[in-house]
C-alpha cells in the first residue's frame, strides 16, 4: 500500500486547531482523512478517571473521515490505524495529527523518521501551524514553544483575523517571516480554509523548490549592507544588530537566515561540513533546506532536515540557460550565522 501522507497540525493554546479539525471531520470535501486528536500529558489523569479497556477511540464520521482520540502513545495509535486500514476495517488516504497547544512539534515530526513501523506506513507531508492573530504577539514574546511552532512550520495559517486591525495582522506577518521565511502564510476563518491548503503540501518532500519570502530576502540584503558598513573588525554582535534595526521589540530567539552562492560546492567538503554542523548545532537547528549546485553535477542536489536528521536527494536537471547556484535556509534557535556562512564559503570550489 502507498504511504499515507501525514500532516502535523500545531499552534498555541486556543489558536483554533480544534475548530479547523472539526470542519475537516464534518464537511463534505470528498477526502478520506484520519484525524488524530491527542491528549498527550493528560493520560495519567484520564486513566484514573476513565477506566477503559483500550486507550484510544476510533470513530467514523458521516463524511467518511475517521476520528481517533489518543490518550497516551502516539506511535501505538499510528500503528493501530495502519493495521485497521490494512485489514480493510477503516479507510483513509490522509492523516492529520493535532498536537497540544503547549507541545513542541519537533518530536512528533521526528517520529516519522525515527520509528521504522511508522515510516513503513506514513510519510510526513507538512507541519501546519495555526497562529492566533489576536494573541500571537504576546505568545511569541513569552513562550519559546510558540516560536518553535512557527519555526517548524511548512505553512502558517492565521486565525482570528476577523477581530484584529489589518495593520496588526501585517505587523504579525512581518515577524512570522523573520522567524520562518520558508512557510507561506494563509488565513483561516473559524476553521474555514480550502482543503488544498492543508493537504498534500509536500512541505517535507525532497522537491527542489525552496520558496523564500521575497520581503525577507530584501530585508536580509539590507542587513548585509548594514553589516559591511560596520567594517571588518567591528565587534558588534551582527545578528542582534540586524534584529534591533528592524524590530526593536522582537528579538526572537528562533530566527532564520539564508545562504546563497553562485559558485559550486565541493561535494566531499560540504558533506563533511554539514555533518559536523548538525552534530554541534543540530539540537538548535529546527528546520533547514537547501537546493545545491555541486561541482560537475548536471542535476540539483536537495538537502533538508530537522535537528540532527538530515537527508539529501537528487533533484531535477539544471535547465539550459538556468543560472546555477545554491540557496539554503536555516531556521533555528540562536544559530551563529557567521559560523555557518564562513564554513559554507570554505566548501565552495
Ligand atoms: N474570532 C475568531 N475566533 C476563532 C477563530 N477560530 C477559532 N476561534 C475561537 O477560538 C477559540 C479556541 O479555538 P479552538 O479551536 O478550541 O483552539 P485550539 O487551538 O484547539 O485550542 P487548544 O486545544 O486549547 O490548544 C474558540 O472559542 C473558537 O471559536 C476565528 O477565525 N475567529
Amino acid at each position: 500500500m502507498a504511504l499515507v501522507p501525514a500532516t502535523i497540525l500545531t499552534g498555541f493554546l486556543g489558536a483554533g486547531k480544534t475548530t479547523l479539525l472539526n470542519r475537516i471531520l464534518k464537511e463534505p470535501h470528498g477526502h478520506k482523512i484520519a484525524v488524530i486528536e491527542n491528549e498527550f500529558g493528560e493520560e495519567n489523569i484520564d486513566n484514573e478517571i476513565l477506566v477503559q479497556d483500550s486507550n484510544e477511540q476510533i470513530v467514523e464520521m458521516s463524511n467518511g473521515c475517521v476520528c481517533c482520540t489518543v490518550r497516551g502513545d502516539l506511535i501505538a495509535a499510528l500503528g493501530t490505524l495502519a493495521q485497521k486500514r490494512n485489514d480493510g476495517e477503516i479507510s483513509f488516504d490522509h492523516l492529520v495529527i493535532e498536537t497540544t497547544g503547549l507541545a513542541n512539534p519537533g518530536p512528533v515530526a521526528q517520529t516519522f523518521f525515527m520509528d521504522d513501523e511508522v515510516a513503513m506506513h506514513y510519510m510526513l507531508d507538512a507541519v501546519i501551524t495555526v497562529v492566533d492573530s489576536r494573541h500571537a504577539m504576546q505568545q511569541l514574546d513569552e513562550h519559546e514553544e510558540a516560536q518553535r511552532q512557527v519555526g517548524f512550520a511548512d505553512k502558517l495559517l492565521l486565525s482570528k483575523t476577523d477581530i484584529v486591525a489589518a495593520g496588526q495582522v501585517d505587523e504579525l506577518v512581518t515577524r512570522l517571516k523573520r522567524i520562518n521565511p520558508r512557510a507561506p502564510v494563509g488565513k483561516v476563518h473559524f476553521g474555514e480554509v480550502p482543503i488544498a491548503e492543508v493537504l498534500d503540501l509536500r512541505g517535507f518532500n525532497l522537491n527542489d523548490k525552496l520558496e523564500i519570502d521575497p520581503d525577507f530576502l530584501a530585508a536580509e540584503e539590507h542587513d548585509h549592507d548594514h553589516d559591511h558598513a560596520c567594517g571588518e573588525h567591528c565587534d558588534h554582535d551582527h545578528h542582534d544588530h540586524a534584529h534591533d534595526h528592524h524590530h526593536a521589540r522582537h528579538a526572537d530567539d528562533v530566527a532564520a537566515f539564508v545562504y546563497r552562492s553562485d559558485r559550486p560546492f565541493d561535494t566531499a567538503r560540504l558533506d563533511d561540513f554539514l555533518g559536523r554542523l548538525v552534530q554541534v548545532y543540530g539540537p538548535r537547528m529546527m528546520r533547514y533546506k537547501g537546493v545545491i549546485w555541486m561541482e560537475g553535477a548536471d542535476r540539483k542536489v536537495v538537502f533538508q532536515g530537522v535537528h540532527q536528521m538530515m537527508g539529501s536527494d537528487i533533484g531535477a536537471k539544471w535547465g539550459d540557460g538556468e543560472p546555477r547556484g545554491s540557496k539554503m535556509v536555516f531556521i533555528g534557535k540562536n544559530l551563529p550565522k557567521e559560523t555557518f556562512v564562513t564554513g559554507l564559503d570554505q566548501c565552495l570550489v
